[in-house]
């Protein structure tokens, strides 16, 4: 089901019953939260070592097996409130170096977002017995949504986190609507009670009203300073289901995430359905076909921790011996068994492969470095297997790539781990969106490089229908900003589908936009319009017909192959003088002029002039010798004219660097 079937389902559907109400219990033989000069923060458990840990896990049955996740609108304190379980459950210790453990890459650290779903084993002890319980930190922003369903398919619920003073926002809606849709069972938690500007009633209010969960079930927390931490594990243990799963099967294990390690080759994430996977197995991929021995099986305590088996219920990682070298072998939601039981064993239907949304090209800003570059993005795409990735060339930036990314803020993460994790420095062109074009026998192309789209002169285009992609978006804001929302989507070409309050003064808008519009910094300008206050999710609604064109930058009538993008007709004019005007300012004078102008085919749209240097030639005649003073300014004129002939413009790279660089 689209996030579209299911909001629409869950604002027209019965009302939901939540499962049955539990009294949260607080247990107090095991441990209780003592305030101390740190705060509420305590850790009750010390650290199994290796040995005991194994030998603990082994004795824990399917039954008191728990695998949930952590969902939430962005910032709401997913990561934070993961740190308080990890030390609650002494899987860490409470030190303060340890904050955020689950957002291992720095751009995450650096952002405090999480990019990628992390996640992590801890033994809980619940009134004396152990509780094996996995948890998945998920990343809260849109871009990251194909993380997040994957994350879902290894958990049998969720906690869903909400800000005690922001409230309910556009990706609390869409994570509550898919997560509701996989069936998992939900665990209210209202998070950052400490703040001065919490308010719990309203916020219990909206999730009834909007969710209709029971207010009552909600866990009220500071995952800061650790208040109330100690009462979500056991209403995770007794409202959210164990995993069911036969360890005497045949093993039948899906393949939820991967990465690649330099040592190990491609390790994999699993969730074991059913049977025991073990070193030295011998497994298949129903998906490829291929076969491989099991090196190592382990679990994420919360670093890579090995265990001699790996148990129906339980998910963990594995790699093998030798190892798996491509991570597109690696195929997600692919299903293991073992040689033997090939045929026995009924494959899972896998999952949905993201669409790449964005595309940019990126060239190393110093050429030489080109091999290097190349090296660091493949490395990255290696983890990151929502990138897709080609090899580009632009006359104007040299030999470069062109890559697909599920939305800007996916794409300037990537940026950003480029530079942190390989120190690779590179030019990145405007974002682009695809455009389909339906050509007048019925065939249909995708284009996704603005390059490779027809000129407005070609007459091919006059019995062709072209098509851009819209995303329907969905924005929480406060009531007073509604006017000045709905003047900004209406400016980028949006069209209104749904407008309701879910509480007094909280309105949610729906506004179907093309996704060129979303991907020029729509949010930004959303932050602007309502003081930072507005949150937006969006997702896939199709193609539309649009009247499109290729807008191109042109110095001295030559097309500038890095500066071009497809637009819609109304975009055309304001863009066009916003481009040359902002290339002229980058561009040195030369001994020639330089005209920069912006067109569509033939049609130019606008133009600016860069004078050439006027070189004093008659600076050390006497005034008054006239023909000598016409000669040589018919000399100079003569000697432009030729560099201008022969000038090919040559323009530093700084230029499209500055350009580029918003
Ligand atoms: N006052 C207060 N601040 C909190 C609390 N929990 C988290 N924060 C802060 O809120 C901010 C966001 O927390 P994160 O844990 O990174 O949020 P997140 O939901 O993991 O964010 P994404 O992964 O980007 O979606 C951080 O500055 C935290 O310190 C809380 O209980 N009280």
């Amino acid at each position: 089901m689209s996030v579209a079937q299911s909001i629409r389902r869950a604002w027209t559907r019965p009302r939901w019953v939540a499962p049955p109400r539990t009294i949260v219990a607080h247990d107090r033989r095991v441990a209780s939260p003592v305030r101390s000069s740190r705060g509420w923060r305590r850790a009750y458990a010390s650290k199994p070592t290796p040995a005991e840990l194994e030998s603990r896990i082994a004795a824990v049955p399917i039954e008191r097996y728990r695998n949930f996740c952590i969902v939430a609108h962005i910032d709401h304190g997913k990561s934070t409130l993961s740190d308080r379980l990890l030390e609650l459950t002494g899987t860490i210790s409470a030190s303060d170096s340890n904050k955020q453990i689950l957002d291992k890459l720095d751009v995450e650290r650096e952002r405090g977002i999480t990019v990628k779903a992390q996640t992590c084993t801890m033994l809980y002890n619940h009134r004396g017995e152990d509780y094996l319980i996995h948890l998945v930190d998920t990343p809260g922003h849109v871009d990251f949504r194909a993380e997040v369903t994957r994350s879902y398919a290894s958990c049998g619920g969720a906690l869903l986190l909400v800000d005690a003073s922001q409230g309910i926002q556009a990706q609390t809606a869409s994570n509550f609507h898919l997560a509701f849709a996989q069936d998992l069972a939900l665990v209210p938690v209202i998070n950052k009670i400490d703040m001065v500007s919490a308010d719990v009633p309203r916020v219990l209010e909206q999730i009834e009203t909007s969710f209709e969960l029971d207010p009552k079930d909600a866990v009220l927390v500071s995952a800061k300073t650790g208040k109330g931490v100690d009462r979500i594990l056991p209403a995770v243990i007794e409202k959210i289901p164990n995993p069911v799963g036969d360890e005497k099967k045949p093993l039948k294990m899906l393949l939820v995430d991967s990465w690649y390690d330099n040592f190990r080759g491609v390790v994999l994430l699993v969730r074991v359905f059913d049977g025991i996977i073990r070193a030295g197995d011998n497994v298949v991929s129903l998906g490829t076909g291929m076969k491989y021995t099991v090196g190592q099986v382990g679990i994420q305590y919360p670093d890579a921790t090995p265990q001699s088996v790996l148990r129906a219920g339980q998910v963990g990682y594995v790699f093998f011996n030798p190892g798996m070298k491509k991570i597109q072998d690696a195929k997600l939601g692919d299903t293991f068994t073992t040689i033997q039981d090939e045929d026995a064993v009924e494959p899972y239907p896998g999952f949905e492969e993201p669409k790449p949304m964005v595309f940019v090209a990126a060239f190393p800003t110093d050429q030489s470095d080109y091999s290097k570059v190349a090296d660091s993005i493949s490395q990255l795409v290696l983890n990151d297997r929502s990138v897709t990735l080609q090899k580009a060339f632009s006359e104007a930036l040299g030999s470069g790539w062109r890559l697909g990314f599920l939305g800007s803020l996916h794409c300037s993460v990537f940026q950003d781990r480029l530079k942190q994790e390989h120190g690779g420095d590179v030019i990145l062109t405007e974002p682009t969106v695809p455009t389909k074009i339906i050509w007048a026998d019925g065939s249909e192309e995708v284009v996704q490089n603005p390059m490779q789209f027809p000129d407005a002169s070609d007459q091919r285009l006059r019995s062709a229908q072209l098509f851009e992609p819209f995303v329907r978006a969905t924005i929480t804001m406060p009531e007073e900003y509604l006017g000045r929302v709905i003047e900004l989507c209406e400016a980028n070409r949006g069209e209104q589908k749904k407008l309701d309050f879910f509480h007094s003064t909280q309105v949610i808008l729906i506004y179907d936009l093309p996704a060129a519009q979303l991907v020029d910094d729509f949010f930004g300008k959303l932050k602007g319009a309502t003081k930072g206050y507005a949150t937006l999710d969006y997702e896939d609604a199709g193609w539309r017909e649009g009247k499109l064109v290729k807008l191109q930058l042109l110095v001295n009538k030559q097309p500038v192959d890095a500066i071009c993008r497809v637009v819609h007709t109304s975009q055309v004019d304001r863009l066009g003088r916003q481009w040359v005007s902002k290339f002229k300012e980058h561009v040195q004078r030369q001994m020639f002029e330089i005209i920069i102008q912006a067109a569509t085919g033939n049609r130019i749209v606008a133009r600016e002039t860069i004078k050439a240097f006027r070189k004093d030639v008659l600076a050390k005649l006497h005034a008054a010798d006239i023909t000598r003073r016409r000669k040589l300014l018919e000399k100079q004129k003569e000697g432009r004219k030729r560099l201008r002939s022969i000038g090919n413009v040559v323009i530093e790279q700084a230029a499209f660097q500055k350009f580029l660089s918003k």
